[in-house]
């Protein structure tokens, strides 16, 4: 069983199809990934997860619960953070919370320690009995994880959590979301910061026009066949810059497997201070390159993939967008 599971789900705001068709399954134990370009439907498709949004026609389960049928159960099982939230700026941060813990049901004797073990969670124990209009933006992103959290979901949707957290408290987020899947919770993210997203994400789920586009392991988008740019450093640039024409050319001569990405094949395409950036080369390519550049004398010191892998496929995606 999926914590959610989405088949064929359709959404219209009058002549707008927010969504059409789309399809997801956010399994326990890892975090998911939400990508796609503004006006993909992320947004729209999060509402009707957190079933504040009825569908027009599809199926939705969030821990087994149809949210048509089972709201309710639903709710219970589901943790959801917005990506903006009011906060009531009146109550203190305890205060703040212990309603989300009566509005779930948390029996009273448990609650303080309940509420003590979240702040803890996301460092905001020094503001314990402090008024929430006195938190900064990021701390008032913390308090809404936090509120998130409170029935202990088995699954918890996230609208662009990180916006507004300082490195740290990205750095944060991101161990505290990866604990929580170790804890087996089914963590479903969406964000458009994609160098982030590839550090938490176990899976990542490609939206565009209301429909999924790609569903992938992050490990499977690292080694992608479609390969990618690379950075290469070397001591001796010039050296570099001279020994890559052949290099490349034995690389790819005898054919390695897989085939290079644009018409004519790889090509070093410019200098960079102390080195330079070719492809697109997948990652088989990359190393016989890295092979052939050493053989000829050249003092590499670093080759790495120029962007990301997510940053690749999302590129692809969009590419017909322009
Ligand atoms: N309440 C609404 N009324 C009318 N149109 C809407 C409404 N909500 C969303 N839409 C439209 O539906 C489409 C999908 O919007 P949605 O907010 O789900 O996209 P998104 O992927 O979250 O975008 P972003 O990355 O910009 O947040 C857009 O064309 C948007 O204008």
């Amino acid at each position: 069983m999926f914590g959610i599971e989405a088949r064929g789900v359709a959404r219209s705001f009058g002549t707008v199809h927010a969504l059409r068709g789309l399809d997801l399954t956010v399994p326990y134990g890892q975090v998911t990934a939400l990508v796609g370009p503004n006006g993909a439907g992320k947004t729209t498709l999060l509402l009707i997860l957190a079933t504040l949004l009825g569908p027009d026609e599809g199926l939705v389960r969030i821990a087994g619960h149809d949210v048509r049928t089972h709201p309710r159960q639903a709710r219970d099982a589901l943790g959801w953070m917005p990506d903006t939230f009011g906060v009531y700026d009146q109550l203190t941060v305890d205060e703040y919370l212990a309603f989300f813990a009566d509005a779930y049901g948390l029996p009273k004797d448990e609650r303080p320690r309940r509420i003590r073990a979240l702040l803890s969670l996301v460092h905001l124990d020094d503001h314990l009995g402090r008024p929430v209009h006195a938190l900064s933006r990021g701390q008032k992103q913390r308090l809404g994880v936090a509120r998130a959290l409170v029935h202990r979901p088995r699954v918890l949707l996230l609208d662009e959590p990180a916006s507004g957290l300082d490195p740290r408290s990205r750095v944060e987020l991101r161990d505290l979301l990866r604990a929580l899947a170790a804890d087996g919770v089914a963590v479903l993210v969406s964000s458009h910061i994609l160098s982030e997203l590839e550090e938490i994400a176990d899976r990542v789920v490609l939206v565009d026009h209301g429909r999924t586009v790609g569903e992938h392991a992050m490990a499977d988008l690292a080694g992608a066949a479609a390969g990618v740019r690379w950075r290469i450093r070397s001591l001796d640039p010039e050296r570099l810059a001279r020994a890559l024409p052949a290099a490349l050319e034995a690389a790819l001569d005898p054919p390695v497997p897989s085939t290079p990405g644009g018409p004519g094949g790889p090509e070093p395409v410019r200098d960079l201070p102390g080195g330079a950036e070719v492809g697109p080369l997948t990652e088989t390519e990359a190393a016989a390159l890295l092979a052939a550049l050493v053989t000829r004398g050249v003092p590499v010191t670093g080759l790495a993939p120029a962007g990301s892998a997510l940053e690749s496929a999302y590129l692809a995606m969009t590419e017909n967008r322009r």
